[in-house]
């Protein structure tokens, strides 16, 4: 009679798996929870103890370390010399392994848990089995996952039970076990000093879904979402209301929409195309806000992402409604707003309140390199300190709110970025350009409106004044930029010269 040892704590679906196993000739050996749930629905079960003629002890801490259950599991059945061992120190194998984890995640996502409770989430017994028998995969076979009960017991029936389904059921023990151990790392550095750049990096991500491709239709994708103690909010969480699944591009533009519209808390709409910035506005209401962005480029804005910080309502609804976009994300819809949306087929509205994201300026940013990754704070401060006034003419409190404004915009648009805006409204974004004076007369010819009276924005210093001379033609009456350029004397001069006020941020704000 073959053994199977059973040891879940999800112990969703173990009663009917247990019971088809027992169909098939298996002899159900449990630990003290799961042999309660299996007897109660009429199951023979032999405790682990009777194996390990050793009781459980130290509250649960150690009920299957024992040689009896690790020799049974690793023996190799074709090595004559493991079995004759096991049979001399009178041990039976064990043939099926079912295991599930302690809820570790579950536990340190929970709010407020203790450091105790949480130690002695960390599964202990239960990885030490799942190893031993995805290790000896070729002779036992392992199921961590109650999603494969129905394949096993399939291919145990049809006995159809090859070597590569051992091994993948091998496989995503490993992967279960390695995530498991990145989650427990995870949880105590944060106890222990919150280093974000450890010696041995390990990240814990699950699959949200398979993606129809990747960036092009020949490369494939997935989305996963972080899993931490830190409950980190993002896309993942996001309720999509209608509209077709989201795809990978969708996700990384919608990503940069939500990391700018993150930025502000008075009424703004945000509008991204291909991950960058084509028009932001900020308005005394959601409806002026988007007018704003639309109107700064509503040729780029089609086929793009908006993303709102207030309520959309049926007039802010209609006027989104009369433009082709992929996505429309804000915290809430009216409900006739929403109706009205939903008229469109091909729109994807998310339901997502980007003020969710915002003590969360303790992330990471990651870049994939070839062969590593990239790791820094997220950059997530606006100025190094109040900005500070370098020409003979000091800035109007106006001018003060409106670099204010260009100044966040241009913490998010691709390097060399310069922003032109006036009245809480982006008139032109030059960005992605390789030289400075290129991103500054894409940010003036791009503008749909007179830039007479904006102000500029670069997110570094100039390295000449090329630019300022530009942003005084096109009537730029103020500058912020950080400064520390060799030629900071000269670009202040210039400035001087045309009446222009210029502030320094002492922040640079580049993004590759
Ligand atoms: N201590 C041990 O030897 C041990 N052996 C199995 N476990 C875990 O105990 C849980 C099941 O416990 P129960 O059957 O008592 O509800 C499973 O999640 C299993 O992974 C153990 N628990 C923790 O390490």
């Amino acid at each position: 009679m073959q053994n199977a040892l059973i040891s879940v704590s999800d112990k969703t679906g173990i009663v009917e798996f247990a019971k088809e196993l027992v169909n098939l000739g298996f002899r159900l050996i449990s630990t003290g929870g799961t042999e309660s749930v299996l007897k109660a629905s009429g199951l023979d079960v032999v405790n682990v103890s009777e194996i390990t003629h050793f009781p459980e002890c130290l509250n649960g801490r150690v009920k299957t370390l024992h040689p009896a259950v690790h020799a049974g599991i690793l023996a190799r059945r074709n090595l004559k010399d493991h079995m004759n061992q096991i049979q001399d120190l009178g041990i039976e194998t064990i043939d099926l392994v079912v295991i599930n984890l302690y809820p570790f995640a579950e536990t340190i996502q929970k709010p407020k848990v203790s450091f105790e409770e949480a130690i002695e989430n960390i599964d202990i017994g239960g990885p030490t089995m799942l190893r031993s028998a995805a290790k000896n995969h070729e002779d036992v076979l392992v199921v961590v996952n109650p999603e494969d009960y129905s394949g096993v017991l399939n291919a145990l029936k049809e006995k159809s039970v090859t070597h590569v389904f051992r091994r993948e059921l091998a496989l995503k023990v490993f992967e279960h076990t390695a995530f498991y151990d990145a989650l427990i790392s995870d949880y105590l550095r944060e106890q222990v000093d919150g280093d974000v750049f450890p010696q041995k990096m390990t990240l814990a991500y699950e699959k949200v879904q398979d993606m129809r491709y990747g960036e092009n239709p020949h490369q494939r994708g997935a989305f996963y979402r972080e899993v931490s103690s830190k409950n980190i909010r993002g896309l993942a969480d996001a309720k999509q209301l209608h509209g077709k699944e989201l795809s990978f591009n969708n996700i990384n533009d919608a990503n940069a929409a939500l990391g700018l519209l993150n930025e502000f808390e008075k009424p703004t709409a945000v509008a991204v195309k291909h991950a960058t910035p084509c028009g932001v506005g900020v308005g005394i209401d959601i409806f002026h806000a988007f007018e704003k962005a639309n109107a700064c480029d509503p040729v780029s804005i089609f086929g793009g992402v908006v993303a709102l910080n207030r309520p959309v309502d049926l007039e802010t609804a209609e006027k989104l409604g009369s433009i082709f976009l992929e996505i429309i994300i804000a915290p809430d819809f009216e409900a006739d707003a929403l109706e009205h949306l939903m008229r469109k087929k091909n729109v994807r509205i998310l339901k997502f309140d980007v003020a969710d994201t915002q003590s969360q300026n303790q992330i990471v940013d990651l870049k994939k390199v070839t062969g590593g990754i990239l790791i820094q704070d997220q950059d997530s401060k606006l100025m190094a300190e109040d900005m500070k006034v370098m020409t003979e003419r000091i800035p109007t409190k106006q001018e003060m709110e409106e670099m204010t404004f260009a100044w966040t915009v241009c913490k998010h648009v691709k390097s060399n970025g310069i922003v032109i805006s006036k009245n809480g409204m982006t008139l032109g974004l030059g960005q992605g350009q390789v030289s400075r004076v290129w991103a500054s007369e894409a940010a003036v010819g791009h503008s749909n409106f007179p830039t007479k009276g904006s102000v500029l924005a670069s997110d570094a210093f100039f390295p000449f004044a090329d630019a300022v001379e530009l942003a005084a033609k096109a009537g730029v009456t103020a500058i912020i930029q950080p400064g520390g350029s060799v030629r900071d004397a000269e670009i202040i001069e210039v400035a001087n010269q045309y009446g222009i006020a210029m502030v320094f941020t002492g922040m640079r704000h580049f993004k590759h």
